[in-house]
């Protein structure tokens, strides 16, 4: 196997284990996301990988050469964390320069031009905002070309909007550059944006591990669906399921169906009838909590500016891509 490969990996501290076994797969050239709550054991997990924590069993390797005994510094692994950790006493230049060669003025100008930050070579660490830190933090970590580019919460110390667009450049730079990478994150919409494969951890394991829009569509358990944001559940042949599976092109005969958050819209004539609990207001529309016969509560979308009170019945369209469907095996 090509690229990170890890075996049955266990992390102890003392009697307490944060990594229970996790075997992962990283191609050469993508990125995968750990996704999970706090304390589940994602960066004990990448400071494994790393060389910074001992394994107590398993194994890591790299184009199939386990790294036992192998020092952080020999692995040709970088590192890249939420403070950036910047040389506060260097220029941006020189903190990008940093462990290349002399004289590498030009390859420090395309990695700044990569990450956004074209012609900020002389500016001062102290003049830089949040999201310019953590840019040229990515610039530095990409610089010396690791063979494994390893992420802990790099955005995570940075305001919604700002994630957000960083996250589409953090993309956009790991696949210009075809950086393998290992990415650490508690936010789902972060792995979503960010990596090719997101593996989802809960209590040191790994739950699941798919593409994207298949970890959507299809999660293996409650608690993934949970986890992902889908709010209530309610089994393929209960009556209150009928008009969500008359949405579905492929209708399952057994199983649960999950509901996320829009998986009602609200003002669209439907089947579904609910009762108002309670509206807010985002941009762009409304959230509407509507209690549902046999389902329970959960979140409809509405236009911007609808008018509900409690206690309203409402009518409910079913939009599909707010339904995943879980085997009950
Ligand atoms: N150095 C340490 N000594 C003792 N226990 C630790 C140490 N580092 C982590 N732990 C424990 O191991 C478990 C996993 O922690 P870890 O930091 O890996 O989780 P995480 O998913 O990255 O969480 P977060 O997102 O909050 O950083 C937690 O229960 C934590 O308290």
């Amino acid at each position: 196997m090509n690229g990170l490969s890890l075996r049955d990996v266990v992390v102890r501290y003392g009697s307490a284990t944060a990594v229970d076994g996790v075997s992962l797969d990283v191609a050469p050239g993508s990125v995968v996301a750990l996704l999970g709550p706090s304390g589940c054991g994602k960066s004990s997990l990448l400071r494994a990988v790393a060389g910074l924590e001992p394994l107590a069993a398993g194994t890591v390797s790299w184009d199939g050469v386990p790294l036992a005994g192998v020092p952080v510094h020999r692995r040709g692994f970088g590192l890249m964390f939420q403070d950036g950790q910047l040389f506060a006493h260097r220029s941006v230049g020189g903190n990008v320069a940093y462990g290349l060669p002399p004289r590498s003025e030009a390859r420090v100008a395309s990695l700044l031009d990569l990450v956004g930050l074209a012609g900020y070579e002389p500016r001062g660490i102290a003049t830089l905002s949040g999201g310019e830190r953590q840019r040229v933090a990515l610039a530095r970590a990409l610089a010396p070309q690791p063979r494994l580019l390893l992420l802990d919460e790099p955005l995570s110390a940075l305001d919604r909007a700002l994630r957000e667009r960083l996250a589409v450049d953090l993309r956009a730079a790991l696949l210009a550059t075809g950086t393998t990478a290992v990415f650490v994150t508690h936010d789902q919409d972060e792995a979503f944006a960010v990596a090719d494969r997101v593996a989802v951890m809960a209590a040191g394991r790994i739950l699941q591990v798919d593409a994207p829009a298949d970890l959507w569509t299809r999660p293996v358990s409650r608690e993934v669906a949970a986890f992902l944001g889908y709010e209530a559940f309610v089994p393929v042949d209960a009556p209150a399921a009928a008009p969500l599976r008359a949405v579905l092109e492929d209708p399952p005969p057994s199983g649960t169906l999950a509901l996320a958050e829009g998986a009602f819209v609200v003002g669209r004539s439907g089947a579904v009838k609910g009762v108002v609990r309670g509206v807010s207001s985002r941009r762009g529309r409304s959230e509407v909590r509507v209690e549902v016969d046999g389902i329970g509560v959960v979140t409809a979308l509405g236009p911007v500016g609808g008018r509900w009170s409690d206690g309203d019945v409402v009518e409910l369209g079913v939009e599909p891509d707010a339904i995943a469907v879980l085997d009950d095996a």
